[in-house]
């Protein structure tokens, strides 16, 4: 990792545009990208996108999920493409003619596949149906997504490894479910570290609470994206890592190490 901007994903979880403003321009000088999800999207429209842009060049990640009929997704695509998302999510279990029809419909957009909810944990998935392992089925999906065009893929980066082993260099890995050591999963189940997470091959952490909730998000960023550079400079990964927040899952929301 060079200098420059961090490749995090700040999820932008606000209840208004006001405080998703303020949040976007404290943690620009230190992010690639800033993420507007439903809550946002549903709430405010279209628009939100060139708030939370401002005057900056950082890069949106428009979080819809979506997940329909092909030619309902297609339309859907099609409508926020003209908002120029770097990144456009749908839920890889639509299956390839949806994430296909996604592709076609937004040209410029790196259409992201979700493969499984990083919420959810192995007896989760066994009562919705999915029995067996979260990384089989996320490798399942992941490559179900990509031969149907996908540019991009969603899963913990506790399976970024295997993704990565699965689809090959080309694809970009986001990484939601990421928490500094010591933090509070909140509702996450397959975390890992930031730095856990860049040296398991993701190219994009997501990372909400753990920097919005911190008293000052901007000092809260910019400390990950250093303790990245740090990793990125060589320091061995489990060194950089610290302790797992497998170790602390009922630690106090903890502000993230600081760089
Ligand atoms: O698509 C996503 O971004 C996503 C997929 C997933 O499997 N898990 C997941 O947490 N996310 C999103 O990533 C963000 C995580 O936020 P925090 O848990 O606050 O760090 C939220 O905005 C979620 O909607």
């Amino acid at each position: 990792m060079t200098a420059g901007p961090a490749p995090i994903a700040v999820a932008l979880d606000a209840p208004d545009l006001e405080t998703a403003a303020r949040w976007a321009s404290l943690v620009t000088p230190h992010v690639s990208t800033v993420k507007v999800g439903l809550e946002l999207y549903l709430r405010y429209g279209p628009d939100v996108v060139a708030s939370v842009r401002g005057a900056s060049r950082v890069q949106v990640f428009l979080d819809l999920k979506l997940h329909d009929i092909p030619a309902t997704v297609a339309g859907a695509a099609r409508a926020v493409a003209r908002l120029k998302p770097a990144y456009l999510t749908v839920h890889a279990a639509g299956g390839p003619a949806m994430i296909e029809a996604a592709v076609r419909a937004a040209p410029g957009t790196r259409i992201a596949a979700v493969t499984v909810l990083t919420s959810l944990g192995d007896a989760d998935l066994a009562g919705i149906g999915l029995a067996g392992p979260a990384s089989d089925a996320v490798r399942r999906l992941a490559a179900l997504a990509v031969g149907a065009g996908a540019q991009a893929l969603v899963c913990s980066p506790q399976e970024a490894a295997l993704v990565r082993a699965e689809v090959g260099p080309d694809v970009t890995l986001i990484t939601p479910g990421v928490r500094p050591a010591g933090a509070d999963l909140q509702d996450q189940a397959r975390v890992a570290t930031p730095e856990q997470a860049l040296a398991a091959g993701a190219d994009l952490l997501v990372i909400g609470r753990p920097i919005t909730g911190a008293a000052d998000p901007g000092a809260a960023a910019a400390g990950i994206a250093s303790a990245l550079r740090r990793t990125a400079g060589g320091a061995p990964a489990e060194e950089a890592a610290g302790r797992s927040p497998e170790a602390s899952r009922s630690a106090p929301a903890g502000a993230p190490a600081e760089g």
